[in-house]
């Protein structure tokens, strides 16, 4: 029996043998994944995550190791879409127009521009002699200023100097800033005409003027403009011309929350949407009615047949109150020829001077009323929704100046 004890005892001891290297091989490996564990918890926290951290757009994440993905953000927070408001719901307040020209004064060319430059020019040099003052008129001409103011405007500045004997900058620059501002005419009544011939009835604005000018945009920021004074506003899109021109005239209206008056036919009869524009605002006991409307310069006769038509019918229903002629002022010679065509086929009460802040020649606004016999009523100043102002002589007078 001697020899089954000894077999006993070595199967016994083999097999504590190979537990022992089965439990020191699991613990070797335990320890490996432990440390393994501890590292990648150490790069998380100081931030070195590579797949937790913004990956530049168009590049893969380095190392994008599934298990480090945190927990997904999208569970706990709301989705954008669901939280916000719908746009079409909100209604605009448009600026007040009395902090519109403060804002916008700086827009004009000021030192740019070539009122400011002549005067400079004409200050720069020792003597001031004759063909200084030709130099002088010259680049009041090519401000768009027109000959006859040009010419009276040297005269005086001539004039004065002389008379005080004046190389002194400062003193001839307040000369010119007084001449310009006799020729803008501060006595003109510039506001708008809105006052219906019989009481209950809308005023009707009818605006005019070539393709482009910016009427349409004149329109809206009009009606901004009322909208942010109290008044109840319709849109007439009569420009059915072109068939885009009375859908951006309706997006305009919407975020004032004023309706525009459309027609659903391509090229239906100015007159007719007018017509109905009008109707409404009567039916509705609305202050004011806007009325957009084509101007192609095809034919004088044509246009003079399309504008007539349009005022005529819409007077059945209620007088226009305020034709405004809308003018770009960067079109120079070329808008004084619409200028003039436009006011022999309708009768003009007043101007609307758009894109003044791409311009360097505000003399424009001298010559056309002085021409149309008509004042400059509001000037647009930019692009924005807010960017159409009432004229105002002095600031205009200071800003071509650079002051
Ligand atoms: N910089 C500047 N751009 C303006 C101003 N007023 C209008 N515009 C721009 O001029 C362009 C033409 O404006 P519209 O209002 O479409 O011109 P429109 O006369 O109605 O043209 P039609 O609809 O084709 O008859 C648009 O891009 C306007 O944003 C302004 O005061 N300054």
């Amino acid at each position: 029996m001697d020899w089954f004890f000894w077999v006993v005892i070595g199967v016994i001891g083999v097999a504590l043998i190979a537990a022992g290297i089965i439990v020191a091989v699991s613990n070797r490996r335990h320890r490996e994944l432990e440390a393994g564990r501890q590292a990648e918890l150490e790069a998380t926290v100081a931030g070195e995550d590579v797949v937790v951290a913004p990956a530049e757009p168009g590049t893969e994440p380095l190392a994008p190791e599934p298990e480090a993905v945190p927990a997904e953000p999208a569970v706990s927070e709301p989705e954008p879409v669901a939280v916000e408001p719908e746009p079409a719901a909100t209604l605009e307040a448009p600026e007040a127009p009395l902090t519109r020209w403060s804002r916008l004064r700086r827009r004009l060319s000021g030192s740019n521009n070539a009122l400011a430059r002549a005067l400079a020019d004409l200050l720069s040099v020792d003597k001031i002699d004759a063909d200084v003052w030709d130099d002088f008129e010259t680049t009041l001409i090519t401000s768009d200023l027109g000959v006859g103011p040009a010419t009276e405007l040297t005269e005086a500045l001539r004039r004065q100097l002389a008379v005080d004997g004046v190389a002194d900058p400062a003193k001839a620059r307040e000369v010119l800033r007084a001449e310009l501002l006799k020729l803008v005419d501060p006595s003109l009544d510039r506001s708008l005409n809105l006052t219906p011939a019989t009481e209950g009835d809308p005023a009707v604005v009818l605006v005019v003027g070539v393709n482009g000018t910016g009427k349409t945009t004149t329109v809206g920021k009009l009606a901004r403009v009322l909208v942010a004074e109290r008044k109840t506003v319709v849109l007439g899109a009569a420009d059915t011309f072109r068939a885009a021109a009375a859908e951006q005239l309706a997006t305009w209206g919407e975020r004032v929350g004023v309706e525009t008056v459309r027609s659903d036919v391509d090229g239906a009869d100015p007159a007719s949407v007018a017509f109905d524009a009008v109707a409404k605002g009567v039916a509705d006991g609305t202050d004011v009615v806007l009325v957009d409307t084509a101007g192609r310069l095809h034919t004088k006769t044509g246009l003079m047949d399309e504008l007539g038509k349009v005022k005529r019918v819409i007077e059945k229903k209620a007088p226009v109150t305020e034709v405004l002629l809308v003018l770009d002022a960067t079109t120079g010679q070329n808008g004084m020829t619409q200028a003039r065509i436009f006011s022999e086929v309708v009768d003009v009460t007043g101007i609307v001077l758009t894109k003044l802040d791409g311009s360097a020649k505000g003399g424009i606004v001298v010559q056309v009323q002085r021409e149309l016999g008509v004042p400059v009523k509001l000037v647009g100043l930019g692009e924005g929704v807010d960017d159409l102002a009432p004229f105002d002589p002095e600031g205009f007078v200071q800003g071509i100046l650079g002051e």
